[in-house]
């Protein structure tokens, strides 16, 4: 039985420095340490579980995340996690509906990201008590239930809770055989960890050979920055992956929308399957420009992960501007929003490719697509989940890869379970690893 009263949320700035080796690195984030907003719910409950929460942030970022989700907290505090699950749908509206805060979003930026972090420790929790991976707990609620967590403020001018209910019923079809196909066979990825903008060539020949030897046989190069070095880039690898594997690029929103095109003319030849965050994750009529222009050439246009919310998303697909969706696990609002999403992209018959990486994207982002397969797409086709090959190691429950696939987690949760001694290391500023770095700058 789901319950508990909410006793203690505590927070804390996590920070790993990537940036020092180029990891991460792209052409508008060219010094990335990865980071995260860690949220730790405590309830009265016997079992003494605790709710693990991630939001993804860089380096100072973090700082900002903190303040917001402690200003949220009061929302959390003292509700019991049974009335809180039970109308997942009036929590999520009550937290991003706060008549103080959402001035400063609404629904967007620092205090999305917070709200995304607490309602991850949420859904950890909830699974846990469950004793079910995430992804299973998702699988075995029958459609109501999962609308009932679903806000549809906003979306029911594309997706009505009618449509979704229909969706989800269909869904139900066949998913013991996907189950069990998942759990054989897990789901498939592609490995975005070889060609970081702050790489060098050699690095990037060597990190391939080795990921080819791995069995991958998906890959993303960062573009955007500079044409020529794009272009040596793109060749190096291609020539290393042979013409059949799959090639993405992604520019993280470096160029205007004519520059975006141009840019990808000259980069067509190395067969791109899409060209992510062209532009301005806000420009949505840009991006339908941009994927109008490029589909002739087969190039489809991808983007997600700084996609604000549901709206944006929405908008997105009603325009045509996107031929590929990523979603990502900590920017929008948890579980409860990116459900919502999974499901407008079905209706739109739109391909979800999630955004992963990071720290502990890849964690969480598994749990959500290996649900959408089992229920709601039903398909493997142009789908793939990105895996980024860093930090892993700190978490409990890390990800388990096996031929290039997302292999379905067992232990009950959202793999948002941090080590203890990994978060007391990597604290900013206290910790053990900033401490060092900081006495290593001053001499
Ligand atoms: C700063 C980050 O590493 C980004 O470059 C990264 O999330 C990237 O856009 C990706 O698609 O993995
Ligand atoms: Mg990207």
């Amino acid at each position: 039985m789901v319950g508990g009263r909410i006793t203690r949320l505590s927070v804390h700035d996590v920070r790993f420095p990537t940036s020092f080796e180029g990891h991460g690195s792209d052409a508008m984030h060219t010094d990335p340490d990865y980071s995260a907003a860690y949220v730790i719910i405590e309830t009265d409950a016997k079992d003494g579980l605790k709710g693990y929460g991630i939001t993804f942030t860089l380096g100072k970022g973090t700082e900002v995340v903190v303040c917001a989700i402690h200003a949220l907290s009061h929302h959390v505090l003292n509700k019991n996690l049974g009335e809180i699950v039970r109308n997942f749908r009036g929590f999520y509206r009550q937290l991003t509906s706060d008549g103080q805060l959402r001035w400063i979003g609404p629904e967007k930026g620092v205090v999305h990201l917070a709200t995304a972090a607490i309602l991850n420790a949420l859904w950890d929790l909830w699974a846990k008590q469950e004793g079910k991976p995430l992804w299973k707990l998702l699988v075995d609620m029958d459609p109501k239930q999962l609308l009932s967590c679903i806000d549809f403020r906003y979306i029911t001018d594309a997706l009505t809770e009618e449509e979704a209910y229909e969706i989800l019923q269909k869904g139900s079809i066949g998913k013991k055989e996907r189950e069990k196909q998942m759990l054989e066979h897990g789901y498939p990825a592609y490995t975005t960890s070889c060609a970081w903008l702050g790489y060098s060539d050699q690095q990037l020949k060597q990190l391939c050979s080795e990921a080819l030897k791995e069995g991958w046989t998906r890959f993303k190069v960062k573009v955007g920055a500079d044409l020529e070095d794009d272009i040596r880039r793109c060749r190096i690898i291609r020539d290393m992956i042979g013409p059949e594997k799959t090639l993405m690029v992604d520019a993280n929103q470096r160029w205007d929308v004519p520059e975006a095109v141009e840019w990808m003319l000259k980069l067509a030849e190395f067969k791109p399957l899409w060209i992510e965050e062209p532009t301005s994750p806000d420009d949505i009529l840009g991006h339908a420009t941009i994927s109008k222009a490029l589909a002739p050439l087969g190039i489809g246009v991808a983007t997600g992960e700084q996609c604000h919310n549901r709206v944006i998303f929405k908008q997105l697909l009603q325009a045509g501007a996107l031929q590929f969706l990523q979603i990502d696990s900590c920017r929008l609002g948890s579980v409860n929003e990116n459900l919502s999403v999974l499901l407008m992209a079905k209706k739109f018959q739109i391909p979800v490719c999630p955004h992963a990486g990071g720290v502990g994207l890849c964690e969480l982002v598994q749990h959500l697509i290996i649900f959408d397969y089992i229920s709601i797409s039903g398909s493997l086709e142009n789908r793939m989940c990105e895996y980024v090959d860093h930090l892993h190691e700190h978490f409990k429950y890390p990800v388990v890869i096996k031929k290039a696939s997302y292999m379905p987690p067992k232990d009950a949760g959202y793999s948002t379970e941090m080590k203890e001694e990994s978060v007391k290391e990597h604290q900013f500023p206290e910790g053990k690893i900033w401490q060092k770095l900081m006495a290593a700058q001053k001499n």
